[in-house]
């Protein structure tokens, strides 16, 4: 039962009103589709990365999400400027450790970044155990592994840095160290259309900038967006293919009532 509050509806509707402003420091993948995703939710998204407007950007964005897909060297001063100036005006800021255990670099810039801190952690069920000190079966950027193997790893990793983490797969876990929420809902299909995954961690942002001190409430309400509109247009696309135009149509159309009667969320 979803006993959550201020519940998914109420935030997706104040997203509308409010038309948050997002920086989204994410991959060249993901670009793109990430900032549909904002838009047809109701955020502004803004992809600004560059070392010299990174820090300056985040002070007057409501939130700012970092993401490692497509790292490089001269990414990485326009991050930390970033997720500093988030943390110097209060603002929340989430972290995407794609692939993080990869390369000793991934690794390496990882530990660099949770050092400052990041708001919300989103990832897959490898990326966020291998986060938390285990064995994963991650394979790139994808996940090898269900869920349920990365809830103690993400329970333990929201205690040890006081953050909110959600893990990302067939079914979604999310947990600040004392609360936690399965989601259910969404398509087989989403794993099979790159950077959904990097979409849904700027959509966290996007629900975090509305409620800055809530980030548990916030990030459950971008998965339970996600859970409804993957299902509604998994049930009209025949595949990977024509999965994403219904998928970002449903983003756009579904209202706050609706994801609240739809949502499958429980609390634990
Ligand atoms: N097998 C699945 N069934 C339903 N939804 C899924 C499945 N796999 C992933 N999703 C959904 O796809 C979105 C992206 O998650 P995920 O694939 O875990 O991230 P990433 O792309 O970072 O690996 C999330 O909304 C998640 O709930
Ligand atoms: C394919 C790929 N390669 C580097 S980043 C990226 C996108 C990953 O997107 P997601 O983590 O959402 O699957
Ligand atoms: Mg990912």
């Amino acid at each position: 039962m979803n006993t959550i509050t201020p519940t998914p509806g109420q935030l997706l509707d104040m997203m509308r009103t409010t038309n948050p402003l997002v920086q989204c420091i994410t991959n060249y993948v993901a670009m793109n589709i990430a900032a549909n995703v904002l838009l047809a939710a109701g955020a502004s998204p803004a992809m600004v990365r560059a070392e010299e407007e990174a820090g300056e950007f985040a002070g007057y964005a409501g939130a700012v999400t970092i993401n490692i897909g497509t790292l490089s060297t001269h990414w990485i001063a326009g991050m930390k400027k970033a997720a500093n100036a988030a943390n110097a005006g209060g603002k929340p800021w989430v972290l995407d450790p794609v692939a993080h255990y990869a390369t000793a670099f991934r690794r390496q810039v990882t530990s660099e970044l949770m050092a400052l801190k990041p708001t919300i952690i989103r990832g897959n069920a490898s990326e966020i155990m291998a986060l938390g000190g285990g064995q994963s079966r991650g394979h790139g950027v994808d996940s090898g592994d269900p869920t349920s193997a990365a809830e103690n790893s993400a329970l333990a990793l929201a205690q040890q840095q006081g953050c909110v983490v959600a893990v990302t797969g067939e079914e979604d876990f999310v947990t600040d160290g004392r609360r936690s929420a399965r989601i259910q809902g969404g398509s087989s299909i989403m794993p099979k259309v790159t950077a959904l995954g990097c979409s849904l961690t700027c959509l966290v942002g996007a629900f975090a900038a509305i409620r800055p001190a809530e980030p548990f409430e916030a990030t459950i309400a971008a998965l339970a967006l996600f859970a409804v509109a993957g299902e509604e247009a998994a049930a009209v696309a025949s595949g990977p293919g024509s999965f994403s135009a219904p998928f970002l149509d449903k983003l756009a159309d579904l209202r706050g009532a609706v994801i609240d009667a739809k949502a499958r969320i429980t609390t634990a």
